[in-house]
């Protein structure tokens, strides 16, 4: 099978792939995507891919509602990058409140004469301040939020988190000394700091804007390792200008943001560090091998969870609509073709749901003719067959 990359892939991924047997951007229609932050349309998906893999946590940049529709599971690699992202946020909060960068900048600067006078007389000039008693607000207590509200407690700092879909398993990793916003502007009007660690989809597009922003303190600084899109810039400089919010660092270049000095701005640099990619991306060639050997399905932001062992000597995986009767449909085409199955799994999210049926004895013909009924069912987006390894 070939996997077409997109951006740069660890090469501890890639060797993953390999080494399962993959091809890796041969000369053939692809069977899977593997890819990071490029823009994805759903024309360059080829109707052979069985599986989009994100090596990352944001997968704004796929147009999934398409690749639902036409029966293609989208995967990415959740808390792959997070310890990246959450040591770049900690460094924003340093810099933050002590100005290292303009202090770095002056010890280049000043050249020549008494060495200790030219420091010692101006460091007046780069006191800043500490972490250590102020009230950190973050937004989105998943992967990355979840880990930067505890590392600010080892901070000494106060910490209030807001996230009113928080999953289970990550509230389980808060630490109980995280304050609980049950309404954001509690959080907004308190945090000297705010961070915000939420991804980007319709309902979050300019989460930030002009009204929260002026529910801040003015004295407040603002971090965006999130997306672009996510702050609405325009309103940030505005605030910046009008010294109603102090600073803003973030992970999106934007042009509205270059003139405005207190801004910081780097390269979206947050999940990129060498453990973090080899982390995505051996969760991603690990997820895309479950999918395209086994029709397990791991971590997929479209279709739903569904890891088995595989027991039987063949699977049909079947991604189709969520409606009534899928089942009965299904099983009563595995019937018709005078099939025993020995195990059926349906599981269902949102308008989707992908059932798994797995079977022992396959005469002469017999897969085609399945396959052939099932695609017949209008309901059915897209269907797999497999053959359990030797
Ligand atoms: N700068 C970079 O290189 C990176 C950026 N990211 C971005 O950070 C985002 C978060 O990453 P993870 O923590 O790994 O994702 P995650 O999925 O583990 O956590 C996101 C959390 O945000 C919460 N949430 C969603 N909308 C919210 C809202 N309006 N208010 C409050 N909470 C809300 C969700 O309930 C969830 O708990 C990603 O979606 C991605 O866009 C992630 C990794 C690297
Ligand atoms: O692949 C990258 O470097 C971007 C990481 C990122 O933004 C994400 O995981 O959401």
């Amino acid at each position: 099978m070939n996997i077409k990359t997109y951006n740069a892939i660890s090469p501890k991924g890639l060797a993953a792939l390999k080494d399962a047997g993959y091809q890796i951007n041969a000369d053939e229609d692809a069977d899977g995507i593997l890819l990071r932050s490029q823009k994805l349309q759903n024309s360059d998906v080829a109707d052979s891919v069985k599986a989009v893999v994100r090596a990352g946590a944001g997968f704004n940049n796929i147009p999934v509602a398409d690749l639902s529709a036409r029966g293609i599971p989208v995967f990415n690699t959740p808390g792959g990058n997070a310890n990246a992202v959450k040591e770049l946020t900690i460094a924003a909060l340093i810099m933050a409140a002590r100005p290292i960068l303009a202090a770095v900048r002056f010890a280049q600067e000043t050249r020549g004469g008494d060495v200790s006078l030219r420091t010692e007389s101006n460091k007046g000039g780069y006191r800043g301040t500490e972490l250590s008693g102020k009230t950190l607000g973050v937004i989105g207590l998943g992967n990355v939020g979840s880990k930067v509200a505890n590392t600010a407690l080892d901070l000494d700092m106060e910490v209030i988190g807001y996230d009113p879909g928080l999953n289970a398993n990550t509230a389980w990793r808060i630490d109980r000394r995280v304050e609980h916003a049950s309404n954001l502007d509690d959080l907004l009007n308190k945090s000297d700091y705010i961070t915000v660690h939420i991804p980007l989809n319709e309902a979050n597009r300019h989460f930030i804007d002009a009204d929260k922003l002026a529910k801040m303190k003015p004295s407040a600084a603002l971090i965006n390792f999130s997306r672009g899109g996510i702050v609405d810039d325009q309103a940030v400089v505005k605030a910046l200008d009008a010294d109603k919010l102090r600073l803003f660092t973030t992970d999106f270049s934007d042009d509205v943001l270059f003139d405005q000095p207190k801004v910081m701005v780097t390269p979206h640099i947050g999940g990129s560090t060498i453990e973090a990619e080899d982390t995505s991306a051996m969760m991603a060639a690990h997820q895309m091998e479950a999918f395209l050997e086994d029709g397990n399905i791991i971590n997929s932001v479209n279709f739903p969870e569904m890891n088995l062992p595989f027991t039987s000597q063949y699977r049909i995986g079947v991604l189709h609509k969520n409606v009534p009767n899928m089942l009965g449909q299904i099983s009563k085409v595995f019937g018709q073709v005078d099939i025993n199955i020995a195990e059926l799994n349906n599981r269902s999210r949102g308008d989707y749901a992908y059932t798994l049926v797995a079977f022992d004895h396959l005469g002469q013909g017999q897969t085609e003719a399945i396959q052939a009924e099932l695609k017949a069912i209008p309901q059915v987006l897209n269907l797999h067959f497999y053959e359990k390894k030797a």
